[in-house]
C-alpha cells in the first residue's frame, strides 16, 4: 500500500529553508512513529508530499491510517492502489473497485496522467475509465467542470496508481517545529483541551501539575496527560511535572484574605512554572482559562495573575464557549476523564474577587511564608511522560490471574479506542467493558459474589486501579495477566 500524504497548505507558503525544515520535521516524526508499527514501512517525499510505502501482507493499513490522522501537520492522507498495467480494460475494473461505493449519487471526472510509451493516449484512458464507472456504480453522471469526485489515476511505464480512500489529518503544524512550552495541566475539560490545541501547532509541550493535596487527582492526571501525549505527541519526549502545592495551599489559606485565594493560588502556580519552565528550557506557559466561564475569571483577575511572572502565559481557550472546548474533548478523547476527574476545591473561596488590585493581592502574599513555595519547587518530581502510567504509585500488591476459572468476571479496562483497536476474545469467560475513568462508579453496582480481573494492554493500568479498589475494600478485584 502507497500513501501520499499532505501538508496544511500553510506549510506550502512558508519560505523554503522553513518549508524544508518543516517537511524534514514532518518526515522525521511519521517515520519514527510508523517504525514502531513495522520497522519496514518506508517514508520519503518532497517539499510539499510525504509519501508512505507500507509492505504489502501485512493487514498493517488500518494501524498506519490510525497513528497518522493523529499526527500533527498532516491535512490529508491518500491511499493510492499500484497494480501492474495490463489492459484499459483492467485499469476500469480496479477504478470501479475503488469508487463504486462513493460514487453513489454524485457526479465525477476521470483525471488521467501518463509517463512512458503505450499505444494510447491519457484521454483514451479517461473515456475507458469513465465508461466503465457509469457501467459499473450508481454514480449521477460525469461533469468535467465542477464533479463531486475526481478519479485519479496515473500509469507509469508498466505500472499505474489509483487514488482511493481520502483520510482528513489534524492539520497544524509537525510537532517540534516550533518552541517548548509548558502546560499547566488539571486534567478537567480545559486544560486537556489547551495541551492538545498546542501540540496540534507543532508545540511541544511538558506537563505541569500542582498537587494541591488530592492523590486521586494526580493518579487521574497522570493519566490525562499520558492519553495525549501517546495519541497526539509520542514523536516527542516530554516530562510530566508535580508539584507538591499543600503547603503553599495551606500558607495561602493562613496569610491571605479569602477573597484574594482564588487569584493567589494562580499568582503561585505561575511563579513556580516560570522557574521550573528555565529549567526545562521552555519558553512559555499555558493555561486553560476561558474569560468569564467563571465570575472571578475576569480581564482584570488574569492580568493580576499574569504579572506573577515574566513569561508569556498562553490560554488558547480565552474565547471559546465551554461547550465548543466539550465537543473538542469528546472528538480527541479527554472528555471522559474530565469527566471522571475527582474535583479537587480545597481552595475556592465563598465570594471571590472579580477586579482584583494587584497592589492588595500583593500586599496579602507579603504575608505569605516565602518558605512554603521554595520547597514546594524544590521537592517537585519528574517522570518521563512515557513511564508515566509505570510509574504510578499502586497502594496495594495485587494477586496477577494468568489463567482465569469460568467463574471469573474480566473487565477490559481500556479506553474504547484502544479496546477497538485490538478487541479482547476470549471464549470460557464473561468480559465487561468498564473503561478504567469509570471503573470506580461501576465497581460498586457489580454483584459482590463473583471474582473480577482487570484487563489492559500492558498490564500496568489494570495494576493500578486493582490496587486502589483493593485499599478501597473490593477484595474480589484481581489482574488478569495472560503470558505473552
Ligand atoms: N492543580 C493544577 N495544576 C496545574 N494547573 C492548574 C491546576 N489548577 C488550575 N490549573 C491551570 O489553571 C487553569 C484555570 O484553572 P481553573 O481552576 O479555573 O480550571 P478550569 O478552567 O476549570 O480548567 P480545567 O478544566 O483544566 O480544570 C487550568 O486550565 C490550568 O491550566
Amino acid at each position: 500500500m502507497k500513501l501520499l500524504i499532505r501538508p496544511a497548505p500553510e506549510v506550502a507558503i512558508k519560505s523554503k529553508p522553513v518549508r524544508q525544515q518543516q517537511m524534514r520535521q514532518l518526515r522525521q516524526n511519521i517515520r519514527k512513529l510508523l517504525a514502531r508499527l513495522d520497522p519496514e514501512i518506508r517514508v520519503d517525499g518532497s517539499w510539499d508530499r510525504v509519501d508512505v510505502d507500507v509492505p504489502d501482507g501485512r493487514s498493517l493499513a488500518g494501524p498506519v491510517i490510525d497513528e497518522l490522522v493523529r499526527i500533527p501537520g498532516i491535512s490529508t492522507i491518500q491511499e493510492i492502489g499500484v497494480f501492474p498495467f495490463v489492459d484499459l480494460d483492467d485499469v476500469g475494473e480496479k477504478a470501479v473497485q475503488a469508487y463504486a461505493e462513493r460514487l453513489k449519487g454524485k457526479t465525477f471526472a476521470v483525471r488521467a496522467r501518463r509517463h512512458g510509451d503505450h499505444d494510447f493516449r491519457s484521454i483514451d484512458l479517461e473515456r475507458s475509465v469513465g465508461a466503465a464507472l457509469l457501467q459499473g456504480s450508481d454514480a449521477k453522471g460525469v461533469d468535467l467542470k465542477s464533479p463531486d469526485l475526481e478519479v485519479r489515476i496515473e500509469v507509469k511505464d508498466d505500472s499505474y496508481h489509483i487514488a482511493h480512500r481520502r483520510h482528513e489529518g489534524l492539520g497544524g503544524y509537525p510537532l517540534g517545529t516550533v518552541e517548548t512550552v509548558m502546560t499547566l495541566i488539571s486534567g478537567g475539560y480545559d486544560s486537556s483541551v489547551a495541551a492538545y490545541l498546542m501540540m496540534r501547532r507543532g508545540i511541544r509541550s511538558h506537563y505541569l501539575f500542582f498537587n494541591l493535596g488530592g492523590a486521586a487527582h494526580e493518579v487521574g492526571v497522570r493519566q490525562v496527560a499520558h492519553y495525549l501525549w501517546e495519541r497526539y505527541g509520542s514523536s516527542h519526549n516530554v516530562k510530566f511535572i508535580s508539584v507538591p502545592f499543600e503547603g503553599v495551599v495551606a500558607e495561602i489559606m493562613r496569610s491571605v484574605n479569602h477573597r484574594h485565594w482564588g487569584v493567589v493560588l494562580k499568582r503561585m502556580m505561575l511563579k513556580a512554572a516560570a522557574e521550573i519552565a528555565r529549567d526545562y528550557n521552555a519558553s512559555g506557559l499555558v493555561m486553560g482559562d476561558a474569560v468569564a466561564q467563571v465570575s472571578s475569571q475576569t480581564l482584570t483577575n488574569l492580568n493580576v495573575v499574569d504579572r506573577a511572572s515574566d513569561e508569556v502565559v498562553l490560554r488558547p481557550l480565552i474565547a471559546m464557549d465551554k461547550q465548543e472546548i466539550i465537543r473538542i474533548a469528546k472528538d480527541i478523547g479527554t472528555e471522559p476523564f474530565a469527566r471522571n476527574m475527582p474535583e479537587y476545591c480545597g481552595v475556592i473561596s465563598s465570594k471571590p474577587v472579580t477586579r482584583a488590585r494587584l497592589h492588595r493581592v500583593e500586599e496579602d502574599e507579603a504575608n505569605m511564608d516565602p518558605a512554603a513555595l521554595a520547597d514546594a519547587i524544590a521537592n517537585r518530581t519528574d517522570t518521563m511522560v512515557s513511564q508515566l502510567l509505570d510509574s504510578t504509585q499502586t497502594p496495594e500488591e495485587v494477586e496477577l490471574i494468568q489463567t482465569p476459572s469460568v467463574d471469573d468476571v474480566i473487565i477490559d479496562v481500556r479506553h474504547p479506542s484502544e479496546e477497538e483497536r485490538s478487541p479482547l476474545t476470549l471464549t470460557n469467560n464473561d468480559v465487561l467493558k468498564i473503561p478504567f475513568y469509570e471503573l470506580n462508579q461501576q465497581v460498586a453496582e457489580l454483584p459482590g459474589n463473583r471474582q473480577y480481573l482487570l484487563y489492559c494492554d500492558r498490564g500496568t493500568m489494570s495494576r493500578m486501579h486493582a490496587g486502589h479498589l483493593k485499599a478501597e475494600g473490593h477484595g474480589n478485584i484481581k489482574v488478569y495477566a495472560p503470558a505473552v
